[in-house]
């Protein structure tokens, strides 16, 4: 009687005659008929492939079996008891991993849920598996909606499981052999299952992308870390090059994803990347999304590699964090190797350099390469005890403390730094300075503490790589069709940069703010700013209104002490008596 009814079900959805099915279901049906041939009446056992083939599904699935296993595994938990079972079968429908109770293995084999069986709608008729992979969507197959009679007593809900370049390889299916007749009845299924499938994703994705950016995001602060919605994985420029399927929503509707730049569809770019970290507060960490929405987003860097025990084995291109602060220059390329290497030290580290010459910038690559879970960071001038301890009780364990500009530090502070340091031997002090170490006027006690070794950068004019680094600045501001004229780069070439890359920023941000067209060319750019209180002129005011503390006029004006004494001499400014 049933039989009867579900082929003339069957014969009106042909006829096109609406029957309260899913559509889905329908046009699974019809396909059925018009494309395979099927007769509902017949009741097909299950396709069981031979063990030869389910061998070679299973050698071809392997990758996607292993990242699945702890899910499925996770998932069979949460049913059990509850006469579930779990399928894995790959894009063609072969079941190839499989969760069930032992109570029911026969009867589970007879009904085709197990390995080896296909599940494909060409060969299956209308199932969970088979819908899902011709829709790509999750699906449930309730009882009756199966196609073939063999099994209208199943209820079947599948996920898809897409690999991050958004093609579909695997389905996840969890099905039982008898059920309510409520379809609604599977809805608690078809949330677990596409949270399994999500998870199998994204635990894809992050193996796949050790050595590139991650940004996960959701839309909840609490689930961030643990278990976040969609992720992307992210070249050195910021272009998406692999993702998790439920990232597609984040894009805009049909455009390709892969090969896009985040910047272009999110309110970061990849350089705002370190701010979504682990070690920031993850309120904080807001991305905001091209349909004016936000949400939560976790950054994680790319792993650097580890060099080869072996002393004799070859130097490997330097990668990670560090790898992206310099473009070819030889000195850049040693300090960088030297900072990969001391990364993975509790070495304190004194970067000097000119202002803007990137000695922060640097500092944080070095924090994220060497995987430390703390980041603080103070600015030494106007620092107070207080403040000084106030911010570093905001962590706990290891964590690196960042001490911009340590020349401008009071005594006061230098001494409670130096006590700090020494009751909080999990604190790795990283500091930053203009002035070369010899000028450094702190306590000896205190310095040794900060100096274990000095990082010293070069400044912007002296860097060979200023081309690629104009470049990269500008790529990260503007659209790839704007680009600079010979004529405008040779002029920025030529430029002194006594601002380094800070001033390069500005450059660029002016540039681009007032030019129209799409090539930058000579009477775009800004001229340079001289500093009028950095010629001698101002030299004496600086020392009177520093009342001649070298150090402090050294400070005023970003030289280091040695320059200011040998102006003073040049210009015989004579110290008042
Ligand atoms: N390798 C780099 N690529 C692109 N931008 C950079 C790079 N290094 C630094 N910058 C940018 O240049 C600016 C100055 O960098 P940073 O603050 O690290 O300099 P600094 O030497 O610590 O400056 P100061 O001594 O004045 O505190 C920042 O806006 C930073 O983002």
């Amino acid at each position: 009687m049933q039989t009867r009814q579900h082929v003339e079900e069957i014969e009106r959805v042909l006829d096109g005659a609406p029957t309260g099915r899913d559509t889905f279901v329908s046009a699974s049906w019809r396909r059925c008929v018009e494309l395979y041939g099927m007769d509902p009446l017949r009741s097909d056992p299950a396709h069981i492939v031979t063990e030869t083939e389910l061998k070679a599904h299973r050698k071809q699935a392997e990758w996607m079996i292993a990242a699945a296993r702890s899910g499925l595994q996770s998932l069979f938990r949460q049913v059990a008891g509850q006469n579930y079972v779990l399928l894995l079968t790959d894009a063609q429908g072969v079941c190839v991993d499989f969760f069930g109770d032992d109570l029911f293995l026969d009867d589970l084999r007879g009904a085709g849920l197990y390995l080896g069986s296909n599940w494909s709608e060409e060969l299956a008729g209308t199932c969970g598996v088979g819908a899902c992979i011709v829709t790509e969507e999750p699906v449930t197959v309730h009882q009756s909606d199966h196609f073939g009679n063999a099994h209208t007593t199943l209820s079947c809900t599948a996920a898809p499981i897409f690999d991050s370049l958004g093609k579909l390889t695997a389905v996840l299916d969890i099905s039982l052999l008898r059920s309510p007749a409520a379809k609604s009845s599977q809805n608690l299924a078809m949330n677990l299952v596409t949270n399994a499938a999500r998870r199998v994703e994204m635990a894809n994705l992050m193996a796949e992308s050790r050595r590139d950016w991650v940004l996960r995001l959701s839309s909840s602060p609490e689930f961030l870390d643990v278990d976040p919605e969609a992720a992307v994985r992210l070249d050195g420029s910021g272009k998406v090059i692999g993702y998790t399927r439920d990232a597609r929503k984040l894009f805009p509707d049909g455009a390709p994803i892969l090969g896009r730049r985040i910047d272009e569809v999110m309110g970061v770019s990849v350089d705002d990347l370190p701010d979504l970290m682990r070690n920031r507060p993850t309120e904080e960490r807001i991305v905001e999304m091209g349909d004016g929405g936000a949400l939560f987003g976790h950054a994680i860097a790319p792993e650097s590699p580890r060099r080869a025990l072996s002393p004799m084995a070859p130097q490997k291109p330097l990668g990670g964090v560090l790898a992206g602060l310099a473009g070819g220059d030889p000195g850049m390329g040693r300090l960088l190797e030297k900072a990969e290497k001391l990364s993975r030290t509790q070495v304190p580290l004194l970067i000097t350099g000119e202002t803007g010459c990137g000695k922060c910038r640097l500092a944080r690559a070095i924090h994220m390469a060497g995987q430390t879970a703390g980041f603080v960071t103070v600015n030494c001038a106007g620092l107070t005890s207080d403040g000084l301890r106030a911010a570093c009780d905001k962590t706990t364990g290891a964590t690196t403390l960042l001490l911009r500009r340590v020349e401008n530090m009071t005594e006061e502070a230098a001494h409670s730094l130096a006590s700090l340091l020494d009751e909080r031997s999990d604190i790795r002090p990283l500091s930053t300075c203009c002035l070369d170490p010899a000028d450094l006027d702190l306590p000896s006690s205190l310095f040794h503490r900060l100096c274990g070794t000095v990082l010293a950068m070069p400044p912007l004019r002296q860097r060979q790589d200023l081309s690629w680094l104009i470049d990269r600045l500008l790529r990260r501001r503007a659209p790839d069709e704007i680009r600079l004229s010979p004529s405008a780069r040779v002029n920025l070439l030529g430029r002194s940069w006594p601002g380094n890359l800070r001033e390069l920023e500005h450059v660029l941000d002016v540039t681009l703010a007032l030019s129209d067209g799409s090539v930058i060319d000579l009477p775009d750019l800004p001229a340079p700013i001289e500093s009028a209180t950095r010629g001698e002129e101002s030299l004496e005011e600086t020392l009177e209104a520093c009342d001649w503390n070298m150090s402090q006029a050294a400070r005023r004006l970003g030289v280091n002490r040695s320059t200011i004494l040998r102006r003073i001499r040049k210009s015989g400014l004579k110290p008042p008596s």
